[in-house]
């Protein structure tokens, strides 16, 4: 495999409190460009605090993010969205009653700041409703571009947020547990994927999984919180042999069993 070094995004010392607890607790990590990493941990960890600092739904009690060396700490989703960060939520955040072609749509023209006149661009719009379609295409989701979205499996709602997101044009896109819900078929379709969208555009994937196959199957590196702080990173054979992170592991399922 290609030697994939250069940094697309580091966090230096970030730092969460809530109250007396750390939730986050000094944690430096780098993302580098092109490469899919997975954080996981047990539960309680810190990975979602962790998560919501990066995207900027929480602000870092301190701490840096920095994307290709620019603090974006503390600024707000949607500067951070165009900054080049897009995210998916496991919770579907598409509209219903829309269909597929018009949520793309919607998030395109949001995306460029021209909420103004919405809907009457929706329908007009000739190069949005392309560039709409090639996105579906790209998700396979081309033959339901016309249909309401509210008739659509779980699992093809998923891939429209994955569509919805691949929309405001990410460099680095974060996928909040992407298989979760999912049927082992689709699973193993949306693995498939990411690894086509990375090799075709060269995204950097941020995920969170609970799917330790789905991790170890997709991940090329693995990052390990612990209560706030970064256990272990490497790759997944590695971290998978790790004593520490085995115990880690246990040591919670010890504790939810007692
Ligand atoms: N808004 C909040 N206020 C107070 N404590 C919080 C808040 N959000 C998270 N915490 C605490 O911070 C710690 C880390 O939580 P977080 O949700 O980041 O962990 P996680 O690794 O995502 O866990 P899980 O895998 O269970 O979702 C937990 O102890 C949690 O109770």
């Amino acid at each position: 495999m290609a030697e994939q070094t250069t940094p697309i995004l580091t966090t230096e010392d970030l730092t969460k409190r809530f109250g007396g607890l750390a939730a986050v607790d000094g944690v430096s990590i780098q993302l580098n460009e092109g490469e899919i990493v997975a954080l996981i941990g047990p539960n309680g960890a810190g990975k979602t605090t962790f998560y919501n600092m990066v995207s900027g739904r929480m602000t870092p009690t301190s701490g840096r993010v920095l994307l290709r060396g620019t603090d974006i700490a503390g600024k707000p989703p949607h500067e951070i969205a165009r900054a080049g960060i897009g995210r998916s939520f496991q919770i579907t955040n598409v509209f219903n009653e829309l269909t597929v072609r018009e949520n793309v749509q919607v998030a395109l023209v949001s995306h460029r700041g021209k909420s103004l006149r919405l809907f009457s661009i929706l329908g007009r719009d000739k190069a949005l409703h392309r560039e709409a379609d090639e996105i579906l295409a790209r998700l396979g989701l081309e033959s339901m571009a016309g249909l309401r979205t509210g008739t659509l499996s779980y699992g093809d709602k998923r891939l429209l947020e994955l569509a919805i997101v691949l929309a405001i044009e990410p460099e680095i896109v974060m996928l909040d547990e992407p298989t979760a819900g999912l049927t082992p078929d689709e699973t193993t379709a949306v693995i498939e994927l990411i690894r086509t969208l990375r090799a075709e555009r060269s995204y950097t994937f941020f995920i969170t999984e609970h799917d330790m196959e789905v991790v170890f199957g997709l991940a090329e590196r693995v990052l390990v919180m612990h209560r706030g702080q970064l256990l272990a990173t490497g790759a997944p054979e590695e971290v998978q042999k790790n004593p520490e992170v085995r115990r880690a592991y246990l040591g919670d399922e010890e504790d939810s069993a007692a």
